[in-house]
């Protein structure tokens, strides 16, 4: 769990706090995504949880602990950090850039080479064809697997992530994504993840934190910050598009299940309400059929939108 309270940082000639007043819980095993436009201060809130930043009034607890009272290298071997960059060694091959901190945690040979091996599993690359790599000889996707698994390799509770997809192409965004939500939420970790951007802030995050010139304006669970922005300037930034968004949050099976066929193949397995609706658009139908059989109808998606579902 990470609880962060009456956190603030003035820097040293500022006329504004960058961070003015953040209090926030992260339960333990969920995920908060930060958003924001820029300047606002997310990436200096998520850097004074690791104390690469530190605070000019607040505290922060990691676990129930105060981050203040421990040791600043300590406290950064036992949070996994995942920038866009990634900064991985140039001339370490991939398995020594992700034994990093077990090296420092003063771990056995054996049991390192097990744990790079296994985490580069987890993220989906096979350890004969990559421990040896040099980081340039890895695409900008695997770059960024590497950097996720380095973050896991001590098995760290908490993870803090900067804009961990930002250099990776749109489909390989949208995998890594997946991928990623997948495996934390399995590992059941603790994440607090910096994005500028809504879809991904909404798929990732169990709870969204919407922060405007430093302070919070809204922090809820995805689907109702996107069924109710706080304000304006909440419903500008999370954007127009913010029901359809919100659309794919929810399995189809969350409709009631009509016994009637509707035409077209049917949905794939696992599709999202959004899904249905662009498959009714596209086949000019007003129901869409499940993969189990039975379909689901536009009048109950539209009752789910605006009705019932924006209070869930
Ligand atoms: N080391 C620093 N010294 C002085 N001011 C800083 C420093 N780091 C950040 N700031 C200021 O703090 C404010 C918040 O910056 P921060 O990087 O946290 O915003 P952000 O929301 O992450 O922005 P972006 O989305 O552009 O990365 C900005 O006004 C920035 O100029």
């Amino acid at each position: 769990m990470i609880e962060i309270e009456g956190l603030t940082k003035r820097w040293p000639g500022a006329d504004r706090a960058s961070v003015e007043n953040v209090s926030l819980i992260v339960p333990e095993g969920t995920s908060c995504a930060l958003i924001g436009p820029s300047g606002s201060g997310k990436t200096t809130l998520l850097r004074m949880v690791n104390r690469l930043v530190e605070p000019s009034a607040g505290t922060i607890r990691i676990g129930g602990e105060d981050a203040r009272a421990i040791d600043a290298t300590a406290l950064r071997r036992r949070i996994g950090y995942v920038i866009q960059e990634v900064g991985l060694f140039p001339h370490w091959d991939v398995a020594a850039n992700i034994a990093t901190v077990p090296t420092l945690l003063g771990w056995g040979r054996a049991r390192i080479r097990a744990r790079v091996e296994e985490v580069l599993a987890l993220v989906g690359l096979d350890p004969a064809r990559f421990a040896t790599r040099r980081p340039h000889e890895l695409s900008g996707g695997e770059r960024q697997r590497v950097g996720v698994a380095r973050a896991l390799a001590g098995d760290p509770p908490v993870l803090l992530m900067d804009e961990p997809f930002g250099a990776v192409d749109p489909v390989q965004r949208g995998l890594l994504q997946e991928e990623v939500l997948r495996l934390l939420r399995q590992l059941r970790k603790t994440v607090l993840l910096v994005t500028h951007d809504v879809a991904e802030a909404v798929r990732l995050g169990d709870a969204v934190a919407l922060l405007r010139e430093g302070r919070l304006v809204q922090h809820a669970p995805a689907a109702e910050m996107l069924a109710r922005p706080a304000d304006g300037f909440a419903a500008e930034f999370l954007g127009a598009d913010r029901m359809l968004l919100r659309l794919a949050l929810f399995p189809a099976t969350t409709l009631p299940v009509h016994a009637k066929p509707a035409p077209g193949a049917a949905l794939p397995e696992g599709a999202t309400l959004r899904d249905a609706l662009a498959h009714m658009l596209s086949a000019g139908a007003t129901a869409a059929p499940l993969p189990g059989g039975g379909s689901i109808t536009l009048a109950d998606l539209l009752a789910f939108a605006g009705g019932e579902g924006s209070r869930a």
